[in-house]
């Protein structure tokens, strides 16, 4: 039997993403060091180009720390910002009363079981999706091809094969269609619309382990869990169930670090969302990053509270 439903975020939480967009954009817009900053650019300062970061040189003569690409919470966080989500995540499901198997009664062990499966069946979902999105989609991900779809190319590489008159350039072409390939080629990948990869991963990510968090920290909280943590204590005063004691312990430092880990992810990656939102990237490219990780969200999170059926599949976190 499954719990009785919990209070579970209102989708109205999700609204923090377009007001820290709608801060640093409007940020970016009045301060004189993010204005400066982009008017020393070759290019026009409006509207500013997608790839104005790389235009811009920002990370060879920064505005602010924030503004360079090479600032260390870029290169160790966002950079590899789904294997942060990845670790937070399995921390939840591996430290959280929600989840924990061990000192369960066999009720309990099916339906934790079931919520286990769920919580992965959930990440898989939005790992595909990120995974489509950012990394591989038959081919260059969704976020390259719908910049090249909408105009873009990798366009001082292409100068350059056609300078250099190189025997084959079709063959050097097709190696030019994901931004990582043409700017590792010394490329700029401009022209088009390029969805901040950026936001969309900050937005899912961050949204993604608030659901996770406040539904197993509802279940921890609760009375139910509340009386089995009462009787792992009377187990662990008793002499002799003092291995069951350590586990009790074990489970509770668990417990408190697996949401801090949490946390500390989810309010890093809403600061370098603001950050993403004051240094890089147009409006529109910061707007249509976050439409696509909501609407990731919205499938995975809200749906199931309104479609039984889809609520059977993936669950609701801690119910
Ligand atoms: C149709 C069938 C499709 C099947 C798809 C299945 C997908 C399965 C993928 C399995 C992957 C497992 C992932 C495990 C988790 C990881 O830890 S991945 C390794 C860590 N890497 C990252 O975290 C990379 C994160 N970075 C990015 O996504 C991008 O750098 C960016 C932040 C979006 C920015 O991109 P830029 O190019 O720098 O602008
Ligand atoms: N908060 C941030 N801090 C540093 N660099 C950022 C950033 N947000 C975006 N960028 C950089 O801006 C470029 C476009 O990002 P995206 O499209 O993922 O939003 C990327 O450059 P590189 O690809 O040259 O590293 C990325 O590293």
């Amino acid at each position: 039997m499954s719990s009785p439903a919990r209070p579970a975020p209102s989708p109205v939480v999700l609204l923090v993403y377009p007001v820290i967009l709608l801060l640093g954009s409007l940020f970016s817009v009045i301060s004189p060091t993010a204005r400066g900053t982009r008017s020393s650019s070759s290019e026009p300062a409006a509207p500013i180009a997608p790839s104005l970061a790389a235009d811009l040189h920002i990370s060879e003569s920064p505005a602010n720390y924030f503004a360079r690409k090479d600032n260390i919470f870029n290169l160790y966080f966002v950079k590899i910002g789904w294997l942060w989500l990845t670790v937070a995540f399995a921390s939840l499901v591996l430290f959280q009363p929600a989840y924990n198997l061990s000192s369960a009664s066999q009720t309990q062990r099916e339906v934790r079981f079931r919520r286990s499966l769920q919580a992965f069946l959930r990440w898989c979902l939005a790992t595909t999706v990120w995974y489509l999105m950012t990394q591989w989609f038959f081919g260059p991900a969704i976020i390259d091809r719908s910049f090249m779809i909408t105009g873009g190319k990798c366009a001082q590489a292409l100068n350059q094969v056609a300078e250099v008159g190189l025997q084959s350039p079709s063959v050097q072409l097709e190696t030019m269609f994901t931004a990582a390939t043409c700017k590792a080629a010394g490329g700029a990948w401009r022209g088009g619309h390029d969805i901040s990869g950026h936001v969309f991963m900050l937005v899912l990510a961050t949204a993604l382990l608030t659901f996770e968090a406040v539904g197993a920290g509802a279940v921890a909280a609760s009375p139910s869990a509340a009386r089995e943590s009462e009787g792992r204590e009377r187990k662990a005063s008793d002499p002799n169930a003092s291995s069951t004691g350590d586990v009790a312990a074990d489970s509770g430092v668990g417990r408190t670090w697996s949401m801090r880990l949490v946390w500390g992810v989810v309010i890093l990656g809403w600061w370098m969302l603001f950050m993403t939102a004051i240094w890089f990237h147009t409006w529109l490219e910061k707007w249509s990053g976050l439409a696509v990780a909501l609407s990731t969200v919205y499938v995975i999170y809200i749906l199931p509270r309104k479609l039984p059926a889809w609520k059977d599949i993936v669950g609701i976190p801690g119910v």
